[in-house]
């Protein structure tokens, strides 16, 4: 209701400053406004992105849903003033240059001056955290955990090669690709808000700064990041093996500890007396990867050729076959076939309608 203040304007008009009546209330930009379901972002080139639903909420934005010449897609927003997108776009770019295989296509990008930054990205499905939560004893399957597993340390491996570290690898920052882009069987690395160099131009490790402040998540932080140390590639590592044993297991010792510093105690113990029941249920390789990622110091290159091998080495034991289905995948029940969809891609579809 901008109109409302007009008839005031109207009455008074010479105490009124011109330059003030003469500038609609609309053209001033409101600080870190966020857009909101159903408004239009036009682009830099001309381009008309209108937003559909929401599909998720992060710490300084929104995720909506929304069309890309018919291809639904992710838009992506963050308030202006505390905005990450500037190093998620680097990261996005780097990937796409170097044919990665692991991160979303970055379709495009730019900035509403002072409300907000946007980026344009391939539509991802559910998360890995939200699909493990729907699981039977919150975990999956031997046979997907192990390919996850393979998946998500590839993502990192890529992620290593184009220079930067995520410093916050948890499974919730990793999605399988939707089943319209035949992506199902992918999983996508995204949300690199806290990612960073760790290499300068000539391909050289940057020394460590020694101590930083804390980075990352609790849970999946390694020690390194609890001593708020540095962190290198050895603690993406890290940070990705807590989340695997996580998939496979359904639990981490200090699931249900609070106290970061406490959290910090219980990884501890999980190399010494609490090494069994940290890794309890996981195939025998679980500790040998535990053993390699602790040897890494921060200028290590990890070897990730080893970690792989003993996942297959895992996978072979146990005779798991890459042709059986993923778990969010609806299983094809003796005779009755039916369609392999995602939940996400189901949910998508029902929020889509839902806005129409
Ligand atoms: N490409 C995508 N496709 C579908 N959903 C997405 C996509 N990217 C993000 N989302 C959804 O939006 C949520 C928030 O995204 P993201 O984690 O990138 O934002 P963030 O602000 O960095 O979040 P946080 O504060 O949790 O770190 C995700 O959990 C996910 O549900």
């Amino acid at each position: 209701m901008a109109d409302t203040q007009v008839p005031a304007q109207v009455a008074a008009p010479s105490l009124i400053p011109a330059v003030v009546v003469a500038l609609p209330q609309a053209t001033v930009p409101e600080r870190d406004r966020l857009p909101k379901e159903g408004d239009e972002i036009v682009t830099d080139s001309g381009k008309r992105y209108k937003l559909g639903p929401v599909l998720g909420d992060g710490g300084y934005g929104t995720v909506f849903l929304s069309q890309d010449d018919g291809v639904r897609i992710a838009v992506k927003t963050e308030k202006f003033s505390k905005s990450q997108l500037k190093i998620e776009i680097l990261v996005l770019k780097a990937a796409m240059q170097a044919n990665c295989k692991h991160f979303c296509e970055l379709i495009d990008c730019g900035t509403k001056s002072k409300e907000f930054d946007y980026m344009m990205i391939s539509l991802l499905a559910k998360d890995l955290h939200k699909i493990r939560c729907e699981m039977p004893d919150r975990k999956f399957t031997m046979n997907t955990a192990l390919r996850v597993g393979l998946e998500t340390l590839k993502a990192c491996e890529e992620l290593h090669r184009i220079g930067f570290v995520s410093r916050d690898i948890k499974p919730g920052n990793f999605a399988p690709g939707v089943k319209a882009n035949r992506q199902s069987r992918t999983i996508f690395m995204f949300d690199f808000g806290l990612a960073r160099r760790y290499i300068d131009k000539n391909n050289n490790v940057i020394p460590t700064r020694k101590e930083v402040g804390w980075r990352g998540t609790t849970r999946y932080g390694s020690i390194n990041a609890h001593k708020k140390l540095d962190l290198g590639r050895r603690d993406d590592l890290e940070s990705w093996f807590y989340g695997l044993v996580e998939m496979t297991r359904g639990t981490l010792s200090w699931r249900n500890v609070v106290e970061r510093q406490h959290v910090q105690r219980a990884k501890e113990a999980s190399r010494t007396s609490g090494r069994v029941q940290f890794l309890f249920e996981t195939p025998s390789q679980f500790d040998k990867i535990l053993t390699l990622i602790d040897s890494y110091s921060f200028e290590s290159a990890p070897d990730y050729k080893a970690i792989h091998k003993l996942l297959v080495e895992a996978r072979e034991e146990r005779n798991l076959r890459d042709r059986e289905h993923w778990d969010w995948e609806e299983e094809t029940v003796s005779t009755t076939i039916t369609t392999i969809t995602s939940f996400s891609d189901k949910e998508l579809r029902a929020k889509a309608d839902q806005s129409k």
